[in-house]
């Protein structure tokens, strides 16, 4: 990640709760000075009040022209966090958002039509590194700011450029929120051990051992998903009783998702209203 830019001119966050945190927490780690980071928050975290005092700017006046102003207030404050930004607008500094539904239009309304904007998705794995995340820019962003972005937001993770902003509901319900079905997952399963006779504290530890070691497994071998859940299953053995459960077309896995995901994509698109 080259910060020289962002050290000579700054990066401000917009909002810094859970998201802006585990980006902020995955740039630092990779070497981004906190003298060079700008937080705007109504109620800064402890930890957020730990690094002001080793040199963050918590809630100071904001540099003439950062590099980056990343946008991490939820989509419901936008309109009253936004326009405090206006004069930063139409000019070279890059707004970056990450918020759900709010659609670039939006940026372009309250900031001027000129200004660079790309919205983006992450999810909180970014925090360890592990995020993946989802961009898009409009006609103000220069190919040199897009790979600005990327190169930000590799610094925690994958990214990838979508062909259309009407992606970015489907890629929220899937990745942005994904993380949280998957921590569900582990609660869900530890539940069920527990129904069978295990203690929660066991049945907590085999259940979060086993859904991080298969996304470890997921991550780093080269089988298909499919394959990997094939060698698993034994014929005629425990898993494929649990898969017949699972898989089923009417009430397994693959409905539940279906109608998961696109509620999630509904309201994404819900709050782009
Ligand atoms: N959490 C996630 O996994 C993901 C979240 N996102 C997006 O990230 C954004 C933030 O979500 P998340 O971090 O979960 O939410 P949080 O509520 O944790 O963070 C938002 C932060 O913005 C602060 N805030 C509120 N009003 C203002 C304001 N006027 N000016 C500056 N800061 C303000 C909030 O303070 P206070 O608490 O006092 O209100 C809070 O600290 C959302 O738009 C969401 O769609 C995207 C991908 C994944
Ligand atoms: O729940 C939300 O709306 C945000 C967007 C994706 C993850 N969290």
């Amino acid at each position: 990640m080259d910060l020289s830019d962002l050290g000579r001119r700054g990066l401000v966050l917009l909002g810094c709760g859970k998201m802006g945190s585990a980006m902020l927490e995955g740039w630092l780690g990779r070497g981004l000075a906190l003298s060079a980071v700008w937080v705007t928050d109504p109620q800064p975290s402890d930890w957020l009040r730990t690094l002001a005092v080793r040199g963050l700017h918590l809630n100071e006046d904001l540099p003439a022209e950062p590099a980056v102003v990343l946008v991490a207030v939820k989509p419901q404050m936008m309109a009253e966090a936004l326009p405090g930004l206006a004069a930063l607008g139409n000019g070279r500094t890059l707004f970056l958002t990450v918020a759900a539904g709010t659609p670039i239009a939006f940026y372009e309304r309250t900031l001027g039509a000129g200004t660079p904007v790309i919205r983006a998705m992450p999810n909180t794995p970014a925090a360890v590194g592990r995020g993946i995340t989802a961009i898009i820019g409009n006609g103000a962003a220069s190919e040199e700011q897009m790979a600005l972005a990327e190169d930000l937001l590799s610094a925690v993770g994958q990214v990838v450029r979508l062909e259309g902003e009407a992606q970015m509901d489907a890629v929220t319900a899937v990745s942005g929120s994904g993380p949280a079905y998957v921590f569900h997952l582990i609660e869900a399963l530890a539940a069920a051990g527990e129904a069978e006779g295990l203690s929660p504290e066991l049945a907590m530890t085999l259940a979060r051992a086993t859904v991080t070691g298969a996304g470890e497994l997921a991550h780093r071998s080269s089988e298909s998903a499919s394959q990997l859940r094939i060698n698993v299953t034994s014929p005629g053995g425990t898993t494929a009783a649990a898969l017949a459960v699972l898989m089923d077309p009417g009430t397994g896995f693959p409905a539940v998702l279906r109608r998961a995901v696109k509620a999630a994509a509904d309201r994404g698109r819900e709050l782009g209203r």
